[in-house]
């Protein structure tokens, strides 16, 4: 009991203390694994009924690295055609991708292409991992997917049913999305950060303002002598 009711200051605690937040989408059609690769490496569990993510699940991890607490939002949408029009604002500011195509549908792994071709178009620079998922359904994991050798993305193949390799590609990711928002030259990224720092900037100084209005003897406060 005492412990559960520590759990929620434990957590502030950490992401108080959190020394960078990153942002990972999930890629992919729908019915590939996305879901539950994430469901696999943040509960390590797997349910194994056909519920399509409807729209978009957003979830909260904290993690360490290189004894850094980071803490991670990971996006998982759903990849029917008829939610392509959020695409815009799920891309903005992600770090990595995971890209997952199904080993047991070739039209998933036919899809990558166009997965990808979006993905750079909002997100140029960010590093990718390709994810061949379901492999405890057929043992093919010796295949070579031509696919990431052509782009230079690096292949995992995994089974968010059995586990294999699930935090492998999750602690990978999370790495490459650290080291990405660290050395990141992206232009965009620095672009926004600029405008963000005008923002808060601006705020700082609406607050100032109201302050001076509510108390309008605030300025000339007796300094002590
Ligand atoms: N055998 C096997 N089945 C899996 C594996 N991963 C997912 N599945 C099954 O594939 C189906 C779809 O999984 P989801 O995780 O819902 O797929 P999704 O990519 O999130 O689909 P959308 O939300 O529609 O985009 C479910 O029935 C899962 O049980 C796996 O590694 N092996
Ligand atoms: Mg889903």
């Amino acid at each position: 009991m005492a412990r559960d009711k520590a759990k929620p200051c434990e957590l502030d605690q950490e992401k108080y203390d959190a020394d960078d937040n990153v942002k990972i989408i999930c890629l992919g059609d729908s019915a590939v694994g996305k879901s539950k690769l994430m469901e696999r490496f943040l509960m390590d569990g797997f349910q194994p009924q056909q519920l399509s993510t409807y729209a978009l699940t957003l979830y909260k991890h904290t993690a360490t690295v290189d004894g850094k607490t980071v803490l991670v939002d990971f996006w998982d949408t759903a990849g029917q055609e008829r939610f392509q029009s959020m695409h815009a604002s799920y891309y903005h500011k992600a770090h990595a991708c995971i890209m997952v195509f199904d080993v047991q549908r070739k039209i998933t792994y036919r899809n990558l292409s166009t997965w990808y071709a979006e993905l750079r178009e909002f997100r140029p620079e960010i590093p990718c991992i390709v994810v061949a998922n379901k492999i405890d359904d057929m043992k093919m994991t010796q295949k070579s997917f031509n696919f990431a050798r052509k782009f230079s993305l690096p292949l995992y193949f995994v089974s968010a049913a059995d586990g294999t390799n699930v935090v492998k590609l999750f602690s990978d990711a999370i790495r490459l999305a650290v080291s990405y928002k660290q050395n990141s030259r992206d232009f965009m990224d620095e672009v926004l950060q600029e405008l963000e720092n005008i923002d808060l900037k601006r705020e700082e100084e609406e607050e100032e303002e109201m302050l001076d209005k509510e108390q309008p003897g605030r300025q000339q406060s007796p300094s002590p002598s």
